[in-house]
């Protein structure tokens, strides 16, 4: 497969758009995720009551969901903004943090797969958890390398037809017929809380401005993190000040050095 080679000119197009993407992430993530999305051009909207999920969905030109700090109430509102999503020809990208924790959340995420994201993206435990596959993930960080997730994350893309991100040192994206690596970022972004959160938030940022080309969507967002991770590192003493120096980073990101310094190589 060729591999899709136009991070640079997807960025300048995100930056130019500033589509509005309703994210319904966790409390943890949500201040982190729409500063990210900010850094990046896009504009994001945490928006997930039952009341108003599905209206706003109409106005948003993507959605993701994440169900990090999952209830009841809020499940009622990813049911309604992936149901409007579907009908409004929009594409959504579905974050499955710790899926495999409990009942509630397996009985959940087996529901939202059904609405069809276009974009799964998870670590390497959620992932291999999701395929059906044994993983050694307790709570919402991995416990396995993405390189054991691979054949995992090409059966569930051809399972559920959607793109599969698996992240961690190097990330894995697939649509189950050929696969990307995307190498970079830094060991201090598992040590970021929420770093994953906003990622599936970016790609859903990504998706809105290519929706005919989810693969490309994800490996230029997954390219953004790695490379704004790489150049926060070089500056940051410690997990606090890389969370800042990250933003900063992204927000400094443009479209002719993310294509000159994106370390992507066909699988
Ligand atoms: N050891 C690592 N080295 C470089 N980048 C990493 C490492 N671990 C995670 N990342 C990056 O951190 C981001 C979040 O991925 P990850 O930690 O897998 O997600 P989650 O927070 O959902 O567990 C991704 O951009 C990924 O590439
Ligand atoms: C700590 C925590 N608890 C519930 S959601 C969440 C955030 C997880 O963020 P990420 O998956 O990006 O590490
Ligand atoms: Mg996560």
């Amino acid at each position: 497969m060729p591999l899709p080679t136009s991070y640079g000119n997807l960025l300048d197009q995100l930056r130019h758009e500033s589509p509005l993407v309703q994210c319904i992430t966790n409390y943890v993530a949500m201040n982190f995720a729409a500063n990210t999305l900010l850094a990046s051009g896009a504009s994001p909207a945490m928006v997930h009551a039952p009341e108003e999920a599905g209206e706003f969905a109409n106005i948003a030109s993507a959605v993701t969901i994440n169900i990090g700090t999952l209830s009841s109430h809020w499940l009622e509102g990813m049911r309604a903004a992936a149901s409007a999503a579907n009908e409004s020809g929009k594409p959504w990208v579905l974050d499955p943090v710790a899926h495999f924790a409990t009942a509630f959340r397996r009985k959940a995420v087996e529901e939202l797969l059904a609405l069809r994201p276009a974009v799964i993206r998870g670590n390497a435990s959620e992932i291999m958890a999701l395929a059906g596959d044994t993983s050694s993930g307790r709570g919402v960080d991995s416990g396995d390398s993405v390189e054991r997730a691979e054949v995992s994350a090409m059966v569930l893309a051809r399972r559920t037809h959607a793109v599969i991100a698996v992240t961690g040192e190097i990330d894995f994206v697939t649509d189950g017929q050929d696969g990307v690596r995307i190498a970079g970022g830094s060991a201090l972004m598992p040590k970021v809380t929420a770093m994953g959160c906003a990622l599936t938030c970016l790609v859903g940022a990504f998706v809105a401005v290519t929706p005919d080309s989810p693969l490309a969507a994800t490996v230029s967002a997954l390219a953004c993190f790695s490379v704004a991770g790489s150049q926060a590192a070089q500056q940051a003493s410690g997990p606090g000040s890389f969370a800042w120096q990250f933003i900063d980073a992204l927000a400094r990101l443009d479209g002719n050095t993310l294509q000159a310094q994106a370390q992507v190589t066909n699988a």
